[in-house]
């Protein structure tokens, strides 16, 4: 178990900064997901911690040490990339085995990590295969003991599991979680899936343009945004950003309630909204709409989208207008000018 900490970290590549300045530190034992939109310095962010890239400015520090010019195998660093790069001649025992035969390791540890990392990964039957006769979700798991066979300090994936199906892939998280669960070994985990960070994640560093917007638990970033973009990012469908009295109030979709059923809490927002669309979800409904009423007077009147409970939707029709309430608790504040948050977090910091 270790922890990374950044300091000011730039890397340019000529004229592109691809990470512009960022500080973190992650927890001992975490599993951190760096989220962002493609561009945003995640993959520069992981090849610097790995040292396959040296950074144009800044530090980093595991466990304190520096490890600015320690050559990437001195690091201690274990790398799951999206491409799983087994060797295609090896067997899966053999591929697995790489890393510890690379540091002459004595063939009772080989024994012994194989059994420990087979067993955990339940690959012990694939052992004398090899990896052209693995399916994605087995060849990953085989990239991952062979990382795992290094105990190393940190691990680093980078998208691992987009070469996956949709179903395999849900699949392959949960094991991924159970998997950290088990050994707590500090992990980076590069994802621009937002619920696979959402889902996975202790906590999530969202990027963009190679800037840092915010860390904090899914929690935090879902009630807290930091700024407008994370607001706009995190969520499906995104958060509402609504301007009045100068300012921008988020709304996520589920804190819309119809004024007859409002909580008695005090209230920030009173919109009249236009129905244009109604979508069935199952147990509830999205509310596409445009505020008629109740916002700062725009050119063209802003769309939302609402998230209502099935009871409350069957009297709505589309084309009507009706009264919405947002209470204050549920509502953030933003400025215009900056995006930054103005109004406190509601989450306590963890
Ligand atoms: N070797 C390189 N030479 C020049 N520019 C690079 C190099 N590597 C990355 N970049 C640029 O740096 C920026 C950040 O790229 P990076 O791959 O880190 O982003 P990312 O968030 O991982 O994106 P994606 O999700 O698409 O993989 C991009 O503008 C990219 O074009």
């Amino acid at each position: 178990m270790a922890i990374l900490t950044t300091r000011a970290l730039k890397k340019h590549y000529g004229r592109i900064i691809a990470v512009d300045g960022v500080d973190m530190e992650t927890r001992d034992g975490e599993l951190l997901a760096v989220l962002g939109p493609s561009g945003s310095g995640k993959t520069t962010l992981m090849r610097l911690v790995a040292g396959l890239e040296e950074p144009s400015a800044g530090e980093l520090f595991i466990d304190g040490q520096s490890i600015v010019g320690i050559p990437p195998r001195r690091r201690n660093i274990a790398m799951v990339f999206q491409n799983y790069a087994l060797y295609p001649n090896m067997t899966v025992r053999d591929n697995i085995l790489f890393p510890l035969r690379a540091r002459q390791a004595p063939p009772d540890e080989q024994r012994r990590q194989l059994d420990w990392v087979a067993g955990i990964l339940e690959i012990s039957d694939l052992l004398d295969r090899r990896p052209t006769r693995l399916s994605g979700g087995q060849s990953q798991r085989v990239a991952l003991a062979r990382a795992m066979v290094r105990t190393p300090d940190l691990f680093l994936f980078d998208e691992p599991l987009s070469s996956l199906d949709a179903q395999i892939r849900s699949q392959a998280r949960g094991e991924l979680r159970e998997l950290h669960d088990r050994t707590r070994i500090t992990t980076l985990y590069v994802t621009h899936d937002q619920t696979e960070a959402l889902g996975l994640a202790d906590r999530i560093m969202v990027m963009e343009k190679g800037i840092v917007h915010q860390i904090g638990t899914p929690q935090q970033l879902y009630y807290d945004p930091a700024d407008t973009f994370v607001a706009g990012f995190i969520g499906d469908p995104p958060m509402n950003l609504l301007p009045r009295d100068g300012r921008l109030i988020g709304v996520r979709p589920e804190h819309f309630h119809l004024a007859a059923e409002a909580p008695g809490d005090e209230v920030a927002l009173e919109l009249d909204i236009e129905v244009e669309h109604l979508e069935f979800l199952g147990a509830e409904w999205l509310i596409y709409g445009v505020v008629r009423r109740g916002v700062t007077k725009q050119p063209r009147p802003p769309r939302v989208i609402g998230r209502l409970r099935q009871a409350a939707v069957p009297s709505l029709a589309t084309g009507e207008t009706y009264h919405f309430v947002v209470t204050r608790s549920d509502a953030c504040f933003f400025d215009p000018e900056t995006g930054q948050r103005l109004s406190a977090a509601k989450v306590a910091v963890a």
